[in-house]
């Protein structure tokens, strides 16, 4: 775990005395897009792009999912980095690095920006013509899967449509906040109150959450979005990472009736249950983060099937 500085790589956990105790986010900074735009230095091209995620991480999670649902496994290769995060921050091993067979995730950042300074972090989309990374922002990649290659596949589902987007982005600002990144408020947490003050916000999100979820079956509207899909990807981490590890232990997740069955739907979307590997997700999780977990054993627990029948096919007032 650490960053880059002045060009070089520094192993270093998170700072937070300056933040009295609360992480903070760093901003992604490579924010391009892929656009059909005249002057776009980004075209959507098949086999041009290239993916780089952990399976552990629940950012990059999303861009899976989204490659999945919008049908552009041809169009965009995608690699993996090793479970575990340790001194060099993430590592690519044998099959990590398809392209120049780098050791190292900073290796990359540092070949799309010499003068790249900070913490080095996966989804990383990776454009093969210009050798740059296009973009290490989740939801920003997401949304370009979800529109700007539909002329090349010819799958043009839409997650994010416009007569929505004022709802979905009031919901997504509230769970990004308090449950998406809420959890790791928690987690990353270095004194009582800040941990205190994150575990109070996370769950009374989960129980408006258990509320809306009673009412209705997806987020907006009656159709699947991102909303949804941004949210599930820390769903499905929560009680085997999430309850223990970064100590969000008010609940489980399959205590709430409608937030659980609702994973499951999701879960049980085709292709979607192929992008979750939860095993290899606790290892990075409890293997990597020796500040929280000196010992590195992971757990266990906990045993889940989300495969499970769920009933949120049943009518809604
Ligand atoms: N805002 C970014 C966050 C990405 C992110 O923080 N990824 C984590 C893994 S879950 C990471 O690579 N962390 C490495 C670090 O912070 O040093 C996004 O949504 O893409």
């Amino acid at each position: 775990m650490g960053l880059i500085v002045n060009g070089k790589w520094v192993d270093q956990w998170y700072d937070t005395d300056k933040s009295e105790g609360k992480f903070v986010r760093q901003d992604s900074r490579f924010r391009a897009q892929i656009s059909t735009a005249q002057g776009s230095q980004f075209k959507p091209e098949a086999g041009r792009y290239h993916l780089y995620v952990s399976l552990a991480c629940p950012w990059a999670h999303r861009t899976l999912i989204f490659r999945k649902l919008k049908q552009l496994e041809d169009v965009i290769s995608v690699s993996v980095v090793e479970a575990q995060m340790m001194e060099n921050g993430w590592e690519f091993g044998e099959s990590g690095d398809p392209l120049y067979h780098l050791d190292h995730a900073y290796q990359l950042y540092l070949k799309a920006d010499p003068s790249y300074q900070g913490r080095v972090t996966v989804p990383i989309l990776w454009d093969k013509k210009t050798q740059t990374i296009v973009n290490n922002e989740s939801v920003e990649i997401i949304r370009m899967f979800n529109s700007a290659f539909n002329e090349l596949t010819g799958n043009v589902d839409d997650y994010f449509p416009v007569a929505q987007r004022e709802e979905i982005e009031a919901v997504n600002t509230r769970i990004y906040d308090t449950i998406n990144n809420g959890v790791y408020k928690a987690g990353f947490a270095t004194t009582q109150e800040a941990y205190n003050d994150a575990y109070h916000t996370l769950f009374d999100s989960l129980d408006w959450l258990e509320n809306r979820l009673s009412k209705q079956r997806y987020l907006v509207g009656e159709n699947i979005t991102e909303a949804d899909w941004r949210l599930f990807t820390t769903l499905i981490r929560f009680d085997a990472v999430y309850h223990g590890h970064f100590k969000c232990n008010r609940n489980k997740l399959s205590e709430f009736h409608h937030i659980s069955n609702y994973v499951n739907e999701l879960y049980q979307v085709p292709g979607v249950k192929e992008t979750v590997d939860l095993e290899y997700t606790k290892i990075h999780y409890y293997a990597s983060h020796l500040t929280i977990n000196p010992t590195r054993i992971v757990p266990l627990g906990a045993t889940q099937n989300f495969d499970a029948p769920h009933d949120r096919d049943r009518q809604y007032f």
